[in-house]
C-alpha cells in the first residue's frame, strides 16, 4: 500500500471544502453535552456519583468507594451536532471549570491562542499559504508504511473523514493544516477506535497532532459525570507525558490550540516553575494534563492531582521516557497511583525511535497495541542533508566559525540563520556560548543548569532571531518544533545514534529542508557504523574515510535498534510471534517488510539524563 501525506492535495481541498459546506456527516440523534455547557451540580463528588453510561457509580480517590468504571473509548458517539450547537451557544468562551460554583464558569474568558492569526483559512487560500511557506507536501510521498496489530482500521487521506467534531475541525484550519500527515492519517484512526498504540514516525512528521486530536475529540464524547474534582483533589481524563518542561509547554501550547472553543481544558505542569501557579491553574479545572514526570509525582504525592479518572494516557519521546532514567519514574506513575490498569485506559507512545529493548518494556504498559511505523523506525528523514567531516577536537572552534562566516555570508541580507550547536556538557555550552559572543555571533544557551527562567528565554531570544545561535546540550534534542532552524551542528557527537537522529531533527520539519553538521573524530568510533549506515539509508554522501571507520569499527551507538533493509521490521513482536495473531501490512517501496531482518546488537546504553527533568 503506499502512503503519502500529499497525494491530491487539491482533490482533498476540494473534498474538505465540499465537507464542509454540507458539514461532516452528523448522527441523527444528539448525546453529548459539551463541557462547557455541563452546568449541573456534579464537580464536588463528596458522595457516590452516578456515571451516565450504565450507572458506573464511584467515589473519589479518597473517598474510597470503588474506582470509575472506565468505558474504553471508540464506539461512534454523537457530539457533531451538539458540538456545534456549543459553539452557537457558549459565544466562543469554553470557559474554565469553576470550583466554587461548581460547574463550568462560563464568564471565564479562553484566551485565543491564535492571537491576531485567527482565521479560519478557506482551503484555498490555505493551501497557497502553506506552500508559500515552504511546507512541501510531495516530501512525504513514497514513505513506508509499517501496521501491525489486530483488527487495524483503515487510515484515512483527509480530515473530513475522520469524526473529529467540526469545532476541532475548525482548529484543524486555524492551525492551517490541510491534510494530515502519514503518521496522522493512520494513528488518528486506530486511537479513535480506542486502540492502544506504539507509534514511530520520523522527527517533524507531526505526531503531536496524532495523539491530541483522538484525546481531545474523546474527552468531548464523555460522560459528565466523570470530568470532576474532590475538594482540592483534580482528576484529568488525559495524561500527557514528555521529558523535557520545554517539550510540556510546547505540547501544551498545541495541544490549548487544538482544543480551543471546545470547553476541554489543558493545564501544563513542569519543574523549575512556581508550583503554586500551577496549582492555582489545576483548581480551576483540567481535563488534559501534561507534565514532566517529577512534576507530577510531587503533585500526586501532595494529593492535588489524581489520576484515577484518567482514560487517556500519552507518552510523546516514549523511547527515551522508558529508558534508564525515567523508567521507574513512569512506573511508579502508571502502576502505584491509582492510574486505572491497560486495557481500561487507552495508552499511546509515540516517539521517532523506538529501540527493540524498549519496546518490549512498553509493552508493560499496553493492551494488545498496534505498532505503527512510519518510515523505518529510527531512521532521519530525507529532508535533512547530513554532512559529517572530520574535525579533531582541538581545531572544532575555528572549523564552527568558518561555518558560521560562511552561513552568514550566504545568508538574507548577511543575516545569520538559526542554528543549533550541541554539545556534550554544560560546561561545554557556556564555555562555547561565551567565546561565539566574543568572536561576534550572537548566542545564547540552553541546559540543566540554566534556571527555568534563564532557559525560557533563551529558547525565545533563539526563535525571535537575537540570537540566532543556540548551544545545547541534548536537553534541546528532543521534540522541539522551532520554525526556521536552518542548520544543526553537532559540535560534539552524541554517543548513540538514536540521540542523533533526534538531534538533527531539529531541523528539517513539516516538509522543510535542512542542514545537519557533525564534527567526527576518533572518539567518536562507536558511532561510526551506524551513522554510515543511517547516512546511506537516507541516500545521503558518506565519505570515504567514515566508511573506512565503520568497517572497522565494532558495533555501538545503538540500543538493539539496527534491521537490515531499507526498511527492516520493527514492531519487535513478530519476531516472537508465532501462534500470535497479527494482522499486517507494509506500504511504499519496500516489498518484504521484513525481508533481511539482522538483529546486530543487544542491551542499550543508560540514559544520559542530567541535563533532563
Ligand atoms: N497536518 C499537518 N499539516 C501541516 N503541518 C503540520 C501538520 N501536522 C503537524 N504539522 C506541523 O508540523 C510540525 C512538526 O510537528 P510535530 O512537532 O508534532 O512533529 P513530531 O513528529 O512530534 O516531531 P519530533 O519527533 O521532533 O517530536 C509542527 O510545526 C506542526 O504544526
Amino acid at each position: 500500500m503506499r502512503t503519502s501525506w500529499a497525494d491530491s492535495v487539491s482533490n482533498s481541498a476540494a473534498e474538505i471544502a465540499i465537507s464542509d459546506k454540507n458539514s461532516l456527516p452528523r448522527p441523527t440523534r444528539s448525546t453529548y453535552v459539551p463541557p462547557h455547557l455541563r452546568s449541573g451540580s456534579i464537580s464536588d463528588l463528596s458522595g457516590p456519583v452516578s456515571g451516565t453510561n450504565g450507572g458506573s457509580r464511584w467515589t473519589g480517590s479518597d473517598g474510597g468507594g470503588t474506582k470509575p468504571e472506565l468505558r474504553r473509548q471508540g464506539q461512534a458517539n454523537s457530539y457533531a451536532t451538539a458540538g456545534r450547537d456549543a459553539a452557537a451557544a457558549g459565544g466562543g468562551g469554553g470557559g474554565g471549570r469553576n470550583n466554587r460554583s461548581g460547574g463550568w464558569d462560563r464568564r471565564e474568558r479562553e484566551v485565543n491562542p491564535f492571537g491576531n492569526d485567527d482565521k479560519i483559512y478557506d482551503i484555498k487560500q490555505n493551501f497557497s499559504e502553506q506552500e508559500n511557506s515552504g511546507i512541501n507536501f510531495d516530501a512525504y510521498e513514497d514513505i513506508p508504511v509499517e501496521v501491525s496489530g489486530e483488527n487495524v482500521p483503515p487510515p484515512v487521506n483527509t480530515f473530513a473523514e475522520i469524526d473529529l467534531g467540526e469545532i476541532l475541525n475548525q482548529n484543524i484550519r486555524r492551525c492551517k493544516y490541510v491534510k494530515p500527515t502519514p503518521v496522522q492519517r493512520h494513528a488518528i484512526p486506530i486511537a479513535l477506535a480506542g486502540k492502544d498504540l506504539m507509534a514511530c514516525a520520523q522527527t517533524g512528521s507531526g505526531k503531536t497532532a496524532a495523539f491530541c486530536f483522538p484525546i481531545i475529540s474523546g474527552i468531548m464524547r464523555e460522560p459528565y459525570a466523570q470530568r470532576s474534582h474532590v475538594g482540592r483533589t483534580v482528576y484529568p481524563l488525559g495524561l500527557i507525558l514528555s521529558p523535557t518542561r520545554e517539550l510540556s509547554c510546547q505540547i501544551h501550547d498545541e495541544a490549548k490550540k487544538f482544543s480551543y472553543q471546545t470547553g476541554v481544558k489543558v493545564v501544563v505542569a513542569y519543574g523549575g516553575a512556581p508550583i503554586n501557579q500551577q496549582l492555582r491553574e489545576l483548581e480551576r479545572g483540567v481535563d488534559i494534563l501534561v507534565a514532566t514526570p517529577g512534576r507530577l509525582v510531587d503533585l500526586l504525592e501532595r494529593a492535588r492531582v489524581s489520576l484515577q479518572a484518567v482514560r487517556y494516557l500519552a507518552l510523546d519521546e516514549a523511547d527515551r521516557m522508558l529508558d534508564m532514567g525515567f523508567e521507574p519514574q513512569i512506573r511508579k506513575i502508571v502502576e502505584q497511583m491509582n492510574m486505572p490498569n491497560r486495557g481500561v485506559r487507552q495508552t499511546m507512545l509515540f516517539s521517532a525511535t523506538f529501540p527493540r529493548e524498549i519496546q518490549r518494556l512498553a509493552s508493560d504498559f499496553l493492551s494488545n497495541h498496534i505498532f505503527l511505523a512510519v518510515g523505518r523506525v529510527g531512521s532521519s528523514t530525507d529532508l535533512i542533508v547530513q554532512r559529517v567531516e572530520f574535525v579533531l577536537e582541538s581545531d572544532k572552534r575555528s572549523h564552527l566559525m568558518d561555518l558560521l562566516h560562511a552561513q552568514r555570508e550566504n545568508g538574507n541580507h548577511g543575516k545569520q540563520a538559526l542554528t543549533l550547536v550541541f554539545v556534550e556538557t554544560k560546561k561545554g555550552a557556556d564555555s562555547l556560548e561565551h567565546w561565539l559572543c566574543m568572536n561576534g555571533f550572537p548566542s545564547t544557551t540552553i541546559h540543566g543548569d540554566r534556571t527555568q527562567q534563564e532557559r525560557e528565554l533563551a529558547l525565545r531570544s533563539f526563535k525571535s532571531g537575537k540570537t540566532p545561535i543556540l548551544v545545547a546540550t541534548d536537553v534541546a534534542a528532543r521534540g522541539l518544533d522551532i520554525p526556521h532552524v536552518a542548520h544543526v551542528v553537532n559540535f560534539d557527537l552524541p554517543n548513540d545514534i538514536d540521540d542523533y537522529v533526534h538531534r538533527i531533527g531539529r531541523t528539517g520539519r513539516a516538509g522543510k529542508t535542512g542542514l545537519a553538521t557533525a564534527f567526527f573524530n576518533e572518539s567518536n568510533l562507536s558511532l561510526a557504523r551506524p551513522l554510515a549506515e543511517l547516512m546511506q539509508e537516507a541516500s545521503q554522501e558518506v565519505p570515504a574515510w567514515l566508511t573506512h571507520y565503520a568497517s572497522r569499527a565494532p558495533y555501538g551507538g545503538s540500543k538493539n535498534r539496527r534491521s537490515g533493509g531499507r526498511f527492516g521490521g520493527s514492531d519487535f513482536r513478530r519476531e516472537e510471534s508465532i501462534g500470535k495473531n497479527l494482522d499486517y501490512y507494509s506500504g511504499g517501496n519496500s516489498g518484504n517488510a521484513y525481508e533481511g531482518l539482522v538483529d546486530i546488537a543487544g542491551g542499550y546504553a543508560p540514559g544520559v539524563t542530567s541535563a533532563w527533568d
